[in-house]
């Protein structure tokens, strides 16, 4: 087991996020059936998959974009679907969101962009938001002279960080990412992955990380979750999940690709 699953052993503590029986349907298209998860205050959870096995479906079941059609979800003790709008809405201000496409505003600057649901749900005035949207842009990496500049003048890089300092405007209590590092090259990538460890550390929030990088995985998941055959097929540390017999999970974590990213967290493990 490596320093950083030790290190966040939270397992005898109440989940933040608990997902049971849940079923999903696209008319005959059944996405989950009878998944069960939970997420524990403090951890990063990978959520790993193939493609189409409705890691982006659960993401949006939990922030409740998508109803489910049976089963419960419950955040921070309470049923999503008995909140009344009001509290369902003070729920949503305790999520950070960013989606797999989530594309800022382009016709307004980083600062603008970031004040904007400081504006709309903290209330804030503008000066106070922009001035708010400033500090998270620095928390996030991005030097003071981003803040005016448009994101389509941004590598990707850049524009991850800022979508992520979006997310962590209100101060999350849990953070949603879904496939945060797609796209960047592999240095931005690692950036990126440590970034969020760095803030995970400091502000003490859990995060629900959709991702395909194994790297990712290995550098900054505490746990990880692996959707296959519509449920959840394995839920614990890398350790626990890479010795789970099953032939996806096999040749997802035994691959090339696997063993070169175990190796590459062994060796920057064995650097720090
Ligand atoms: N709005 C929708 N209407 C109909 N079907 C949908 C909708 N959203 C998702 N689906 C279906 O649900 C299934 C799961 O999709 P989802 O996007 O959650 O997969 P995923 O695991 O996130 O895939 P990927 O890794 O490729 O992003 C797919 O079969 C998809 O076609």
């Amino acid at each position: 087991m490596s320093d950083r699953q030790t290190k966040h052993k939270t397992a005898d503590q109440e989940p933040v996020i608990s997902v049971r029986g849940l079923v999903n349907r696209f008319g005959d298209n059944v996405v989950h059936d009878n998944l069960n998860l939970d997420v524990l205050p403090g951890e990063i959870l990978g959520i790993v998959g193939g493609s189409g096995s409705g890691k982006s479906v659960l993401l949006r079941s939990i922030v409740g974009l998508k109803r489910p059609d049976e089963g419960r979800v419950e955040v921070f003790g309470q049923a999503l679907d008995s909140l009344d709008s009001q509290q369902r809405s003070q729920m949503e201000r305790r999520f950070g969101v960013l989606f797999q496409r989530g594309a800022l505003f382009s016709s307004l600057n980083l600062q603008e962009n970031i004040a904007l649901p400081l504006i709309e749900h903290a209330r804030l005035s503008r000066s106070d938001a922009e001035y708010l949207a400033r500090v998270k842009l620095s928390l996030v990496g991005l030097p003071a002279s981003a803040a005016l500049q448009s994101p389509e003048s941004l590598s990707g890089g850049m524009v991850k960080r800022a979508a992520l300092a979006r997310a962590l405007a209100l101060d999350p209590d849990v953070l949603f990412l879904d496939e945060p590092t797609a796209g960047l090259d592999p240095i931005s990538a690692a950036a990126f992955d440590e970034l969020l460890v760095t803030l995970r550390d400091a502000l003490r929030f859990s995060v629900f990380l959709v991702t395909h990088d194994l790297d990712t995985l290995y550098s900054s998941c505490d746990r990880v979750a692996v959707i296959s055959q519509k449920r959840v097929l394995a839920a614990g540390t890398l350790d626990e999940i890479a010795a789970t017999q099953d032939d996806w999970v096999q040749a997802y974590f035994h691959g090339p690709r696997g063993r070169a990213a175990q190796q590459a967290a062994s060796t920057h493990h064995l650097q720090e």
